[in-house]
């Protein structure tokens, strides 16, 4: 297999695994049809935007490699569109890889020595990087260059190989994670915010289009308050919403079809899906509100703990319904109210700081 049949089959893999376990090749493709190609097409996230825009400008005016980029934020708000979007601004390539994907610090150096001048590098799950390779990765990105081990044991030397310049993009959902080294290294960092209901109307309306499927403003809105605040919920939701009008309606996605397809789907009327009430639930009813720990909380809902802490938990502390305390995570009274449920008497502690 050549380098070039390796990119594209890891590219095909960090897609598979950033639309999800159940995607099909289909799904794939519908998501990188809708994406975005330039910072002018994306929608929201203005600051980082324009701060994005500013470093980009800047470098092509020197004639530079632009700094290396970290991208925080919890799934599909947008990060591996911003590594695309940035290498198409500068007319350079994209090689994409992924933390888990990097245990060995041959693997690393493997990627930079098929590196070309100017490539953009997105490293998706930064944080999973092993630490020899994060080591060899802090070489890189500063000085440009990395050492190749050769041999084994005290026999080994360290032969210092000189790459071409590139730019890093690393994306997390866990900027607190990284080590201080790692995420002084990057002179740019960014921290993408969930999106508000009108922009994700925007993305609605922009994907429709593109799909070509007639939604009325109504219909829009429905599926943009919906979405938790997540433009590939957004998408995803739209595609579920257009099945069920070409199969139960004229094709036609109105507010009575967006509603009567979510209810069927258990999207609530708030975007709460399936996993975020089932935590929720389990905190209430199992443990009285809590405190839990994380842990338990993930085994009470059969999902692994960094599901639950990297994808429901912070849309619901966002929404206010859970909050994270030194002892372990409470629900609020809101949660409580959104489930129907009465809290037990004297419950209720307030939510002290976040650990
Ligand atoms: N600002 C935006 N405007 C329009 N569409 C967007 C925007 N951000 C993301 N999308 C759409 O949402 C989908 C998911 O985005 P993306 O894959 O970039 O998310 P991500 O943050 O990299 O997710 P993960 O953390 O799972 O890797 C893409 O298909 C893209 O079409």
């Amino acid at each position: 297999m050549d380098d070039r049949d390796l990119e594209t089959r890891e590219a095909a893999e960090l897609e598979a695994r950033l639309v999800g376990p159940d995607a099909d090749g289909d799904e794939r493709a519908y998501e990188a049809a809708l994406r975005p190609k330039t910072l002018d097409e994306l929608i929201g996230q203005e600051r980082v935007r324009e701060q994005l825009s500013l470093v980009l400008t800047a470098a092509k005016g020197r004639g530079r490699t632009p700094d290396h980029v970290l991208l925080s934020g919890p799934p599909g708000l947008g990060k591996t569109t911003l590594a695309m979007i940035i290498a198409s601004e500068m007319g350079t390539s994209l090689r994409l890889t992924s933390g888990p994907a990097i245990q060995h610090a041959g693997d690393l150096a493997a990627i930079l020595s098929g590196i070309n001048e100017g490539d953009v590098l997105f490293v998706d799950e930064i944080h999973r990087m092993s630490r020899p390779a994060e080591e060899l990765l802090y070489m890189a990105m500063e000085d440009f260059r990395v050492d190749v081990v050769i041999g084994k044991g005290p026999g080994a030397t360290a032969i210092p190989l000189q790459i071409p310049t590139f730019t890093l993009v690393g994306a997390t959902t866990r900027a607190g994670l990284l080590p201080g080294p790692l995420r002084d290294r990057f002179g740019f960092t960014a921290q993408l915010e969930y999106y508000e209901s009108a922009e994700l109307h925007r993305i609605v309306d922009r994907s429709a289009a593109l799909l070509g499927v007639d939604v009325t403003r109504d219909g829009g809105m429905e599926i943009a308050s919906r979405s938790r605040g997540t433009p590939r919920i957004a998408n995803r939701l739209l595609r579920r919403v257009r099945d069920y009008a070409e199969v139960r309606g004229d094709g036609t996605v109105d507010l009575d079809v967006a509603h009567r397809a979510l209810e069927l789907y258990e999207v609530d009327r708030i975007g709460l899906d399936r996993l975020d009430r089932s935590v929720l639930e389990a905190l209430c009813r199992h443990f009285g509100g809590g405190p839990v720990g994380i842990s338990t909380l993930a085994v009470a809902v059969a999902e692994e703990r960094e599901t639950v802490e990297e994808v429901a938990e912070p849309f619901l502390v966002r929404r206010g319904f859970l909050a994270r305390t030194p002892r372990g995570r409470i629900a609020t009274a809101a949660a409580w109210e959104h489930l129907g449920l009465r809290p037990p008497e004297g419950s209720g502690p307030e939510p002290l700081p976040i650990d």
